[in-house]
């Protein structure tokens, strides 16, 4: 890993609320990352737990009530002047669950990955234009004779593909993908899942990558935090994170998927859920750097708690 990596999204103290008043839901609070260029960091975490208004707060396309977004060293949450993000939608691009909603049916396939491009004048002649359109229809792995059909006349899988070359078009810097594969075969979700990995390497891509599917997330990901009733609970390396679940949530998580791994059977055996551990009176709880680069939502007694397992695992 590189000792001193570039950040190009961090997200400190941020909280999210909906609606207000007494009708006021804090969906999520204390969110605190950062990800690095090139990576992907994956959010995971039941329905309902916070992954897409992270995702929204990221997008500008639900306000924080509190906390710093800050992209490319600058803050993006709170009011911006539309020049700044009008740029900003062009760098951030967004690949969502459900392609078939998300793909304007009345237009051709030569059009929505064009949209981009005309609002943004990318290109220098309509010649260019097309050109990039074929290129980027050819690296999705559809073909020449689909550039004038209709979203309808396509399979979940191609319509996943059209709607990938729509955000890479764009040359964005973060590309936030909002389950995209959760809609789509079984047989398919690999294929697409390669897809994203295969632009990543080549363009060094950065994702915020949003999954309930914990194996989805372990092949695609570098670093995972997992999502709880608004909080992130953990953070840590993909591999650190299945060795090594330390917040009694993320092993719950993680018993709840067969893995074929008898170092993390060991562990689940080693460590018991203890709901005692959850009386937060004592002392406010933060995230805690347990191990190297490996976080866990908890106050000093559960700290210290974790600590004497682990090492009783280590001795
Ligand atoms: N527009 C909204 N207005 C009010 N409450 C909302 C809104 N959007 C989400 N919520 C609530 O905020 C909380 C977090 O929802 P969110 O959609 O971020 O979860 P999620 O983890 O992405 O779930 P899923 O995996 O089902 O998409 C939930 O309690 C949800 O009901």
């Amino acid at each position: 890993m590189q000792t001193n990596p570039e950040i190009v999204l961090s997200l400190r103290d941020v909280a999210v609320t909906y609606g207000e008043g007494k009708n006021a839901l804090t969906a999520v609070q204390h969110v605190n990352f950062d990800i690095h260029k090139g990576e992907t960091f994956s959010l995971v975490g039941e329905s309902g737990s916070g992954k897409s208004t992270i995702a929204k707060a990221v997008l500008g396309i639900h306000d924080t009530s509190s906390g710093v977004v800050n992209f490319e060293g600058a803050q993006i949450n709170g009011k911006l002047p539309a020049k700044q993000r009008h740029a900003l939608d062009r760098k951030i691009q967004m690949i969502f669950q459900d392609p078939a909603a998300s793909l304007n049916e009345r237009a051709t396939v030569d059009y929505i990955i064009s949209e981009g491009l005309y609002n943004y004048h990318l290109y220098d002649s309509e010649e260019d234009r097309e050109k990039k359109v074929r290129q980027m229809m050819a690296e999705v792995g559809l073909l020449p004779e689909q550039l004038y059909r209709y979203p309808h006349e396509f399979s979940g899988g191609q319509r996943q593909r059209i709607g990938i070359a729509r955000a890479l078009i764009m040359q964005p810097d973060l590309v936030v993908c909002d389950e995209p594969i959760s809609a789509l075969d079984m047989s398919i979700r690999a294929q697409v899942l390669n897809l994203l990995k295969k632009f990543q390497e080549e363009e060094g891509l950065t994702y915020l990558f949003i999954a309930h599917d914990l194996s989805v997330v372990r092949y695609i990901s570098d670093r995972i935090a997992v999502i709880r009733h608004g909080r992130i609970v953990e953070v840590a390396e993909t591999e650190e994170l299945f060795t090594h679940p330390i917040h009694p949530y993320t092993q719950a998580l993680l018993s709840a998927v067969p893995v074929p791994d008898p170092q993390l059977a060991q562990h689940k055996q080693l460590i018991v859920y203890d709901p005692s551990m959850h009386h937060y009176e004592t002392d406010k709880p933060s995230l805690v750097e347990i191990l190297p680069g490996h976080f866990v939502w908890c106050n000093k007694a559960e700290e210290a708690k974790y600590r004497g397992e682990l090492a009783g695992l280590a001795g």
